[in-house]
């Protein structure tokens, strides 16, 4: 089983967008922890299959972030379920996923799914607008949904989602203190070196997705940032 606890760097990659063979094989051969497949927008079956085989040709882990039931398919190393604290409709806190287990839940092999409490920060990003993320929320008011995932809802990880931006410090900061076991994925802006490892500071595992298919060179560097030579 793979120990999400002992990563540090991944790379998200969006089966909407395109990517080269050869883009890919630095991506995969970068040293990152593991490769996330997802995106909130334009992800279909054919094309998570497609990316997944892809990336299968590599040894890093590959894990599917489900962002819909339709593109839920057997290959990957390790399903996300993410659930979104802070959205203010219930159906993407519990509802498709209580839909989900009342159907699928007696077949699921539990072992192969993790759990993200989501808080979603950039009111601009598609997962914000998808979901009606009450976005306006003070640091103690994210901490305050770190504590939750922690301590109410016993999650193994709690994701600070700023999707496009680059984060608020102060933020990431005051939501490492409130937690103690439940671990800390940052996402959000990173591209370049200085971010990652200033993130990488405070978060568990940081994430690097857009700033892949904007200047790749410099995101590959982002592994060495956070992990070290
Ligand atoms: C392995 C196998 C075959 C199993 C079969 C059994 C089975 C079907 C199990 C299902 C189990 C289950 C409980 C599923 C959950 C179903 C579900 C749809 C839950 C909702 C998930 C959710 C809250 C989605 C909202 C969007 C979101 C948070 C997506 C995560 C990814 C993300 C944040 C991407 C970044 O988006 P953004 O940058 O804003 O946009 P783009 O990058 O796309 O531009
Ligand atoms: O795409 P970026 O802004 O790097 O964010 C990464 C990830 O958190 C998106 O879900
Ligand atoms: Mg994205």
């Amino acid at each position: 089983m793979y120990d999400v606890c002992e990563w540090r760097h991944v790379f998200k990659l969006d089966p909407n967008k395109p990517i080269s063979d050869e883009q890919l094989e630095k991506i995969c051969e970068s040293g990152t922890d593991a490769i996330i497949v997802g995106g909130t927008d334009g992800v279909t079956l054919e094309n998570v299959l497609d990316l997944m085989a892809r990336v299968r040709r590599y040894t890093v882990p590959c894990v599917l972030e489900i962002s819909s039931l339709e593109t839920i398919t057997p290959g990957f190393d390790l399903y996300f379920i993410p659930t979104v604290l802070n959205s203010r409709n219930p159906k993407w806190i519990t509802g498709l996923h209580q839909q989900a287990i009342k159907e699928y839940g007696e077949i699921m092999n539990w072992d192969e799914f993790s759990f993200l409490g989501y808080c979603i920060l950039n009111k601009d990003c598609k997962a914000a607008q998808l979901t009606e993320a009450d976005t306006e929320l003070s640091k103690e008011d994210a901490a305050a949904y770190a504590m939750m995932a922690e301590r109410m809802f016993h999650l193994p990880v709690f994701y600070l989602e700023y999707s496009g931006t680059y984060g608020d410090l102060e933020v990431v900061k005051e939501v490492k203190n409130a937690l103690e076991n439940t671990l800390l994925f940052y996402g959000g802006g990173v591209s370049n070196c200085e971010q990652a490892s200033e993130m990488a500071a405070f978060a568990d595992v940081v994430v690097v997705g857009n700033s892949l298919y904007e200047n790749i060179d410099e995101a590959l560097q982002t592994v060495t940032a956070v992990k070290g030579k």
